[in-house]
């Protein structure tokens, strides 16, 4: 190649006029192009190939009505998706999602993302992300039962074992999992790793539920252990009380930390000694009962409760943001820096705004990003089809062990990659690494 080719050209060439109103996709796409910049410049074949060109297009995406009967007897319609990015390295694999703001725009981005950090767990699975605009809260469980046969009903020609198989996200456990995995055996006859993160006695794999929050931890604890530092005595602010909050709150406590908040988007809890791990448990256990307020544990665990806010406010050594997309802005970094915070590492998916993203790096926090931190989920996953498809049942202490191995293994690769001091960047070393394991395979297919 005579000139090298510059960030902005390949990200106008790569994504044309079809991206320009998605603002939300071509940050995550610039992100990756920045990352990998020097790499397509050396490797001819990428370009020659347009590996940047087919990634910023998913490979599908399926749009669907789903009709189902409320308790009243009322009809309702929700729409649902899925958005089948790559399967370059394996069949799609990536969560459902419900909740009133999904549309396609957000999964994209997401199932882009899912590629990426699927790539880095080692295993073989491609990216996808799914689901629909339902609100589970405040819904009966005949309502939720009603709605997950609904949508699979529809989704289920679009996936299987060896093509494309869902899990859970926000708004979508175990309890989901059982009613969509039970309609599709229903409707295919098949008794198949279709999903993942079902129940223990139907395939599920132990572990699948702690997974994604104490990955979250053993990365944390893999980034620490490069500085050569631990965790025991800090403290950390986490948001969230889902299943990623409340896993990686347990393990962090396990681990000699202190929790020092959880939250909803009500508000959030504030225990300044601690919460500990018995409490933890308690709303671990609580969690899918219709109902349930965080709120109400303030009393009970000697915490208060803030309505309305974040705990990006409270003095901690590390924040763990687990709820959401878009939950740290860049005047909450700032707070969390005043405050004497030094380490951000994402549980949820995209939680900072690009502003904020900016801000950690202005600040020179340590920063782990979803991308790499919270790959514990999917690739126990992974596990648990290898389970399903050799038809066994790998015990909870084999499963801790492999689910540590992957996720230090991550790391060291985002080390080599993110420049091997003791403060890599990882956002960089996981685009780099995820992105030549994607492109080799892409390239060795061919143009297709
Ligand atoms: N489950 C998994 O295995 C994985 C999940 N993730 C990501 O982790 C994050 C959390 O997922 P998960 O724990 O599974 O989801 P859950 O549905 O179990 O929990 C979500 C939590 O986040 C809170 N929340 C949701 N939206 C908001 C908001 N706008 N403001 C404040 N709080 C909010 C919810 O509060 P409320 O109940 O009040 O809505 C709830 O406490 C998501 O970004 C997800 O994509 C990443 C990897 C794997
Ligand atoms: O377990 C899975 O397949 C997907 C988990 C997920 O949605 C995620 O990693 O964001």
């Amino acid at each position: 190649m005579s000139e090298a080719l510059r960030q902005e050209d390949l990200v106008k060439s790569a994504c044309g006029k079809r991206h320009a109103a998605d603002s939300m996709f071509l940050r995550g796409f610039s992100d990756l192009v920045e990352s990998v910049v020097d790499i397509v410049n050396q490797r001819t074949e990428y370009v020659e190939s347009g590996i940047l060109e087919r990634l910023a297009e998913p490979d599908r995406v399926v749009s669907f009505r789903i009709v189902w009967l409320d308790d009243a007897g009322e009809v309702q319609v929700n729409r649902g998706y899925r958005v089948q990015h790559s399967n370059a390295i394996g069949p799609y694999k990536g969560g459902l999602r419900f909740a009133p703001s999904v549309e396609e725009g957000i999964l994209r981005r997401l199932a882009f993302e899912q590629t990426l950090k699927n790539a880095l767990t080692g295993l073989p699975m491609g990216g996808a992300k799914g689901g629909a605009d339902f609100d589970p809260k405040d819904r009966s469980k005949a309502e939720i039962m009603r709605f997950c046969q609904a949508f699979i009903t529809e989704l289920h020609k679009e996936i299987g074992p060896h093509r494309d198989i869902p899990a859970g996200d926000i708004g979508v456990g175990e309890r989901e999992i059982g009613y969509m995995f039970g309609q599709y055996k229903r409707i295919t006859e098949t008794f198949s790793g279709v999903m993942t993160g079902k129940g223990l006695e139907f395939g599920g794999s132990c572990l699948r539920r702690e997974a994604t929050g104490f990955g979250v931890i053993y990365f944390l604890e893999a980034m620490l252990k490069h500085r050569g530092e631990a965790i025991d005595g800090r403290s950390a602010a986490i948001s969230g009380a889902g299943n990623v909050a409340t896993h990686a709150a347990k393990r962090f406590a396990q681990t000699g930390g202190k929790v020092l908040t959880l939250s909803d988007s009500r508000g959030f809890l504030h225990v300044p000694e601690g919460l500990s791990e018995e409490w933890i448990d308690q709303i671990v256990a609580a969690h899918d009962d219709p109902g349930f307020r965080l709120e109400t544990m303030a009393a009970k665990v000697g915490g208060s409760w803030h309505p309305g806010d974040t705990p990006w406010r409270v003095a901690c050594d590390i924040a763990l943001p687990c709820a959401t997309e878009n939950e740290i802005n860049a005047a909450a970094v700032a707070s969390l820096v005043d405050n004497g915070c030094t380490i951000v590492v994402e549980g949820a998916n995209l939680p900072l705004t690009t502003e904020a993203r900016e801000a950690v790096r202005a600040a020179g926090l340590l920063y782990g990003p979803g991308k790499v931190a919270n790959i514990g989920g999917v690739a126990m996953s992974g596990l648990e089809l290898s389970q399903n498809a050799a038809r066994l049942h790998w015990s909870e202490e084999d499963l801790a062990q492999d689910l540590r191995r992957i996720i230090e293994e991550a790391h060291t690769l985002c080390v080599a990659h993110g420049g091997d001091d003791k403060q890599p960047d990882y956002e960089r070393g996981a685009n780099r690494a995820s992105f030549i394991r994607v492109a080799e395979a892409m390239t060795a297919f061919g143009i297709l």
